[in-house]
């Protein structure tokens, strides 16, 4: 069937003004109606409930599509919505992949409300160009286009460049007939639309983190498929505590306390290596562990693993001018009995001190950083500067690599 106008799809991350640039174009160019695709899914309910965790609209893919295919195959239909590969490709003539600068959409995002957790993971979609990639791999290249959408002026100018590209002609007659987007369009930077093969191909990253109002039902599947879990082995409560705060809800921490008896070894890595594989072959599924240790620079690195209470500690380094000292936390991970433990190591320096503030997590009171103990530090100042919160920063970036690859 052919169309006089063409259907244009503009997707991108939630925030970059996909709604935005419909409506305009709506309004600019007689013939042309906003499909907001949302909309359609909540007022012709073409959906299968609402996922409390990820609270979105589960979409029926199917319902969706028969009850918008009379509309769009008439044409003239601009859909607005962050997924564009559902739509079959005999419908589309042109895709528009909105980009944003990722602080600008932070404070996009934030203007709404959204949750740090469904802010970040909208952050990093943006950042590892999920939509754009989606869009190259449903559709012929030369029909995808991707435009930035910072600020009022890119706004204008890409409702221009749309506007001038709809020529009245018969679109949707077999490949290419639609194709509006000619290779002089890319002369001047603005848009791209080359393969970008250095790339991971994000499509496990596109089903966790664009999570939007709407969200294709297969996405949502996956994204509770892939849910990253460890047990994390430890018998020690502040720790826990430490690490959930770090890792949920990207990564859900369950806990188990096992009795793992610490081999005598020459390093900490060693100790830390041998105590996760045991502990992966008594849980038999993925576990984390975790080796803690102060290391003196006057003392050669002592004591390391090997903690003394906070007297010993001090008197240690009571004829010592040097009081500075590295705080050194070790995690090893392993996928299950036989996989190698990974290791992820945080280090922060500071110095020993007399104890200053609460005396309820080891060491804390007499490690000084930057003016203050940790003890004396709220739990969030110490969760962004702490030895175990790099190494866990270092976790959570392998666990997404994980996911792209
Ligand atoms: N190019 C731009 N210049 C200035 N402001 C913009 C631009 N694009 C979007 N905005 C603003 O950002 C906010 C989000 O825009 P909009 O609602 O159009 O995004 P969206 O992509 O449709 O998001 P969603 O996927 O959640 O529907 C709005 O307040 C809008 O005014
Ligand atoms: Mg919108």
């Amino acid at each position: 069937m052919s169309r006089s106008l063409p259907n244009i799809i503009i997707t991108g991350t939630p925030g970059v003004g996909k709604t935005l640039h419909c409506e305009l174009l709506a309004e600019r160019v007689p013939g042309m109606k906003h499909l907001s695709v949302n909309d359609v899914v909540k007022e012709k309910e073409c959906h299968e409930g609402y996922d409390e965790e990820f609270q979105s609209w589960i979409v029926d893919e199917d319902k969706l599509l028969d009850t918008i295919e009379e509309q769009v195959k008439a044409g003239g239909c601009i859909i607005d919505w962050h997924a564009c590969d559902l739509f079959p490709k005999s419908w589309i003539d042109l895709v528009v992949v909105l980009r944003v600068d990722h602080t600008t959409l932070y404070d996009r995002l934030k203007a709404r409300n959204y949750p740090e957790n469904k802010l970040q993971e909208n952050l990093d979609s943006e950042i590892m160009e999920v939509l754009l990639q989606e869009a190259r791999d449903s559709y012929d290249e030369e029909i995808v286009v991707e435009l930035q959408s910072n600020d009022t002026e890119d706004m204008e100018s890409n409702v221009d460049r749309i506007e001038a590209w709809i020529p009245q002609r018969n679109y949707g007659e077999g490949p290419g007939s639609g194709r509006i987007v000619k290779e002089d369009d890319y002369s001047d930077n603005k848009i791209d639309i080359s393969n970008n093969e250095q790339n991971p191909k994000p499509s496990l990253w596109r089903v966790l983190n664009v999570i939007s109002n709407t969200v294709p039902r297969k996405a949502l599947k996956m994204a509770h498929d892939i849910r990253q879990q460890v047990n994390f082995i430890t018998g020690n409560k502040n720790k826990l505590t430490e690490v959930k705060a770090i890792l949920e809800p990207a990564i859900q921490v369950d806990s188990r306390a096992l009795d793992l008896i610490e081999v005598q070894a020459a390093t900490m890595e060693e100790v830390t290596i041998d105590k996760c594989r045991r502990a992966a072959d008594l849980v038999m599924g993925p576990v984390l562990v975790e080796d803690t240790c102060l290391c003196f620079d006057a003392l050669n690195d002592l004591p390391g693993p090997y903690i003394l209470g906070h007297d010993g500690l001090n008197k240690l380094l009571a004829g010592h001018e040097d009081k500075s000292a590295k705080a050194v936390c070790t995690f090893a991970y392993s996928a299950g009995p036989g996989h190698e433990p990974i290791l992820f190591q945080g280090i922060t320096e500071g110095k020993i001190v007399p104890a200053r503030g609460p005396a309820n997590f080891g060491w804390d009171p007499i490690f000084e950083y930057e003016g203050k103990t940790y003890a004396e530090m709220t739990k969030e100042e110490k969760n962004k500067i702490s030895h175990r919160f790099k190494a866990l920063q270092k976790l959570q970036a392998w666990f997404k690599l994980q996911l792209t690859t």
